[in-house]
């Protein structure tokens, strides 16, 4: 196997998006989940994705699996390596974005790297180097109350320059107009006056096609699914691939199937609230989850009595002002990783007893379950909601089963009937 185009991703779901991406523009992908261990068998693929869970660990921890993850993807073959970020940037001034970049780059020997989270087709994009989610600059959208790594800035060159080694430069949307030989003729001139990493803007599809034209000049890039596009489309435009029809493939795996959701975006918030009209709905205790009192079992038991009858979902989701208060008393990691093992933990209940169908809503919460569930990689299908597939297992030890991983901020208000009725 020889890859036209390796990928990093920060996060499964973010992973997810983005093999969606590269499917739909004709790159057959496949995600895995972590470096592939060698008795993987992967089918013969033009893309893949190795998902990480390293969006919010230690910054050097980060790096290492990185590395190592880049390293697997260039011993096969891949020139190119993007390193998947989230279109909202999700980070802290202390990583990971920054050192990630700056390591991957090293290892590269790139002069400078193209950075754009862009995302059009969700709503995220970047002028003058400020993020903007549907109407809102960054630091005003929901992204503000992220339990995890709160968004207070909007001027990436200033956000990337706080966690990077680099100096940061911005491509601006009036050179990107011009096209492809403008960007290259402003990378150079950045990369001669000391940057190594360039924020560049775009708010429309074509605009990151000329991006992803002028990436594939070099080996690494970051980004978010526009990215993906821009490169997917690069690649299919150059001959370098062959374009193929994403599968068909809906057999259907059939028995019970749940949600689990463990984002507290808005736009999850608000679809919890929709499937409450069409489905039993448990709202876990994340006090009790924190203090260890039982919520697993109690969710389980629940779930016994409920998933005979039609699809069910259990939630720890909770409102900004709630999330503050239980992260003021309990630690913001210790509360996070309490309540994503407990939906590990209540996924591995649900899979026990037999389910192969399941919906997840949260990137760390989706890190969370599959990693407890121990599944090795994914085949994409059909598309959900921007940026959300069907995944169907490969390699898994319990069998064939389909997912759907979430980002929190995605998919319209009927979100998880959506999921289900695509998951026969
Ligand atoms: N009620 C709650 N209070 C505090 N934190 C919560 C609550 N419910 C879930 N969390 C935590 O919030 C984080 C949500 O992150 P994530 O799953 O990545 O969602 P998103 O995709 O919206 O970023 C996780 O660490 C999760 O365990
Ligand atoms: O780019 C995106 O917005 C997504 O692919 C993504 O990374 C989402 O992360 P979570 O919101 O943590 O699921």
């Amino acid at each position: 196997m020889t890859l036209a185009l390796g990928c990093i991703a920060d996060d499964y779901t973010g992973a997810s998006d983005l093999a969606n991406m590269l499917t739909r523009c004709g790159l057959r992908t496949v995600q895995t989940i972590g470096v592939p261990a060698d008795s993987l068998q992967i089918p013969d693929v033009d893309a893949v994705v190795i998902s990480l869970k390293s969006r919010s660990i230690e910054a050097s921890q980060a790096v290492a699996r990185s590395r190592e993850a880049d390293k697997w993807l260039r011993a096969r073959g891949a020139s190119h390596v993007l390193f998947k970020i989230c279109s909202t940037f999700d980070s802290t001034d202390a990583g990971n974005i920054g050192p990630v970049m700056d390591a991957l780059r090293a290892d590269a020997g790139d002069a400078i790297v193209l950075v754009t989270p862009a995302f059009p087709g969700t709503g995220r994009t970047v002028y003058q180097g400020n993020l903007f989610v549907g109407n809102l600059p960054l630091n005003e959208s929901p992204l503000k109350d992220h339990p995890l790594n709160p968004m207070h800035d909007a001027n990436l060159v200033r956000v990337l320059a706080r966690q990077s080694q680099s100096r940061v430069g911005l491509v601006d949307l009036a050179t990107v107009a011009k096209g492809a030989d403008a960007i290259r003729a402003r990378l150079a001139e950045l990369a001669k006056h000391g940057a190594n990493a360039a924020i560049i803007d775009s708010v429309f599809d074509p605009e990151l096609e000329t991006i992803g034209e002028v990436a594939l000049d070099h080996r690494l890039s970051v980004g978010a699914s526009g990215m993906g596009l821009g490169l997917a489309r690069g690649l299919v435009a150059s001959g370098r691939v062959t374009a193929a029809t994403a599968s068909s493939d809906r057999k259907a795996i059939g028995g019970p199937v749940a949600c689990l959701a463990g984002s507290c975006s808005q736009a999850t918030l608000a679809q919890i609230a929709q499937a409450e009209k069409s489905m039993p709905v448990l709202r876990l205790d994340p006090e009790k989850i924190v203090k260890g009192e039982g919520e697993t079992e109690r969710a389980l038991g629940w779930a016994r009595d409920h998933l005979g009858k039609g699809p069910v979902l259990i939630a720890s989701s909770s409102t900004p002002d709630q999330v503050s208060a239980l992260q003021a008393k309990h630690g913001r990691d210790a509360t996070g990783h309490a309540i994503e093992q407990t939906m590990a933990a209540i996924s591995e209940g649900l899979v026990a007893a037999g389910l192969r169908r399941l919906v997840v809503a949260g990137g760390e919460t989706s890190g969370a379950v599959v990693d407890r569930l121990g599944i090795p990689a994914f085949l994409v299908g059909p598309e959900i909601a921007a940026g959300v597939p069907v995944l169907r297992c490969v390699g898994w030890s319990k069998g064939d089963a389909v997912l759907a991983l979430k980002s929190g901020n995605f998919g319209g208000p009927d979100f998880f009937n959506d999921a289900i009725r695509l998951m026969p």
